[in-house]
């Protein structure tokens, strides 16, 4: 059978069994090989590759078998171009009080891209038709909505650097949270919001699936039980539980007349012990059975705690068959969950499980902007630039050095330049980390990129294949070194500055206008960043 014929059969499958996910397979992920026992897939999002190969390939292994009728694996081949980031500035719902905005698909719908053909209906023999999730479902409308009014600004207690760190949420373990109109004090960070969240490729699974699920507190009519439970995973410092708390503050705005029950598993689980020990379980299951949204952080913990499998198996099982939501954090997918007992594993993998990857450069960029927006302070680019090209894999470390760079501005009373920040963050940048990115590594890195001679970047040869990666040279060197247009004139053996300024912009231009050139740079940055 011809491949594409065999994946709109698959296509059909995942559209009838498992909707949540037809979207996102139908429009980001293609089949490009197929042997006598293998077929190779591949995404369009790098992410989509640890996400299938962890969350889903058993089960595509399963559908293609059955499809062609013999053993079948599948292979899940990286894009061509895994560096190429489209990032998305954070688009907030809406600030209406009294209208709920309309429901946000399970994954997001590229802009860029026309969905497939319809795949042609022959479904397989055993699969029931279940309630399918819509097919043609737009992107959410966020067109008529505004941000919120940043705060007031208010400058850090320099007296007290800890308090600049965003609390760890893990302070709170031990501790039941609740929304507002449940429990005092309320521990729900109202900070923490989809407004709040900077959403892209790295995220943009998880963060619409969470604020599909929270709308549908206010359109229960809409509510499609395939994203139930939602299963977030990721590693630390990503925004999971901000996740968490958007969902908590987005029902409490919209509709804070439902129960919602915000937990850490560690909450859950001394609770129940608690509840064991005192005889007062018919008082814990009354608090956990009777909510319309429960939401547990961390479940990874889980796993080693036998006491409490029994007592999430049924409470699960009683939301579930009372339609409630459950959505759970993870630093890991439920089958690399140790020790979680198959049923349980499978109970979590049962409705939509949404990766969380880290950042990349452009969210950097973007989260270390608005922090400054709402600090009311003016943090250079080339700082924006640094910070985000070196802490670029935990959201809570960014966060930790802008804070730190803020203080001691404050505390020197020094503005913020690059050498400033250079020298503020010695601790979490080392200055001497590997090789010293000069002119010359980056005319090095970039003539092997392209495959050209570095004699022929230097020399005065106009061919398109050798001025492209000439200017790009150039701006990387202006944009990554600071140094100046006569400096760089001479590095690149040039007559004139202007040639140097006329590349770098040229560049900008080119990468605001065309993709290639975009992830071409940001190929090569990411290789300068390895040094
Ligand atoms: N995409 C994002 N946009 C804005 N802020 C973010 C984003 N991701 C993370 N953060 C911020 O980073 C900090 C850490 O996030 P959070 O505590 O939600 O991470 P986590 O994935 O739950 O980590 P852990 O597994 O360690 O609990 C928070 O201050 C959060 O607001």
């Amino acid at each position: 059978m011809d491949f594409f014929l065999l994946w709109e059969q698959v296509l059909d499958y995942i559209n009838k069994n498992d909707s949540q996910y037809y979207q996102m397979f139908s429009y980001n992920v293609f089949p490009t090989s197929m042997t006598d026992t293998t077929l190779v897939i591949t995404p369009n999002k790098p992410y989509l590759v640890r996400w299938i190969n962890g969350v889903y390939r058993e089960k595509l292994e399963q559908i293609v078998s059955r499809i062609a009728g013999k053993p079948m694996k599948v292979e899940v081949a990286p894009p061509p171009d895994s560096t190429a980031p489209s990032p998305q500035m954070p688009v907030p719902p809406a600030q209406k009080e009294a209208a709920a905005p309309s429901p946000a698909p399970a994954v997001p719908l590229p802009e860029d891209e026309e969905p497939l053909p319809t795949p042609v209906p022959q479904p397989l023999p055993e699969t029931p038709a279940t309630d399918p999730f819509p097919k043609e479902v737009a992107p959410p409308d966020f067109s008529n909505l505004k941000p919120k009014t940043a705060d007031q600004v208010t400058l850090p207690d320099i007296r007290n650097y800890e308090s600049l760190h965003e609390p760890s949420l893990f302070d709170t373990l031990g501790t039941t949270v609740e929304t507002k109109k449940n429990f005092q004090p309320n521990p729900v960070n109202e900070e923490y919001t989809f407004e709040t969240f900077v959403h892209g490729n790295c995220n943009e699974i998880a963060y619409q699936a969470a604020y599909a699920v929270a709308q549908t507190a206010t359109n229960p009519n809409q509510a499609d039980q395939k994203m139930n439970p939602l299963f977030i995973y990721g590693p630390s410092g990503l925004g999971k539980t901000h996740l968490l708390h958007a969902i908590c503050n987005y029902i409490h705005t919209y509709k804070p007349s439902l129960s919602v029950l915000f937990v850490s598993s560690e909450t859950f689980t001394n609770e129940l012990i608690d509840a064991i020990q005192n005889h007062t379980m018919p008082k814990f299951r009354a608090k956990y059975r009777n909510l319309d949204f429960l939401l547990i952080d961390d479940v990874q913990f889980f796993g080693s705690k036998d006491s409490t499998k029994m007592e999430i198996f049924n409470t699960f099982n009683e939301l579930f068959d009372k339609k409630k939501y459950i959505i759970m954090t993870s630093d890991r997918t439920p089958s690399d969950i140790d020790k979680l007992e198959d049923r349980l594993q499978s109970r979590f993998s049962s409705g939509l499980v949404a990766p969380i990857s880290p950042p990349d450069y452009e969210i950097c960029c973007i989260i270390l902007q608005k922090r400054a927006e709402k600090m009311g302070i003016t943090l250079p680019k080339d700082v924006v630039d640094y910070i985000a090209s070196h802490i670029n894999t935990n959201v809570r470390e960014l966060e930790g050095a802008f804070n730190k760079l803020v203080t001691f501005s404050h505390i020197k009373k020094e503005p913020i330049t690059l050498s400033f920040a250079r020298e503020a963050l010695k601790d979490q940048i080392p200055i001497e980390s590997g090789q010293e990115l000069t002119v010359d590594f980056i005319i090095d890195t970039v003539c092997k990129y392209y495959g050209v001679k570095k004699e022929k970047l230097l020399g005065n040869g106009r061919p398109k294949r050798i001025v492209i990666p000439r200017q790009i040279a150039m701006y990387l060197c202006r944009n990554e070194l600071h140094e100046s247009y006569p400096t760089l004139r001479d590095c690149f053996k040039r007559k004139d500055h202007s040639t140097v300024l006329y590349a770098c912009e040229r560049v900008e231009n080119d990468m605001a206008k065309d993709p290639q050139t975009r992830a071409a740079v940001e190929a090569i940055k990411k290789l300068l960043r390895n040094r």
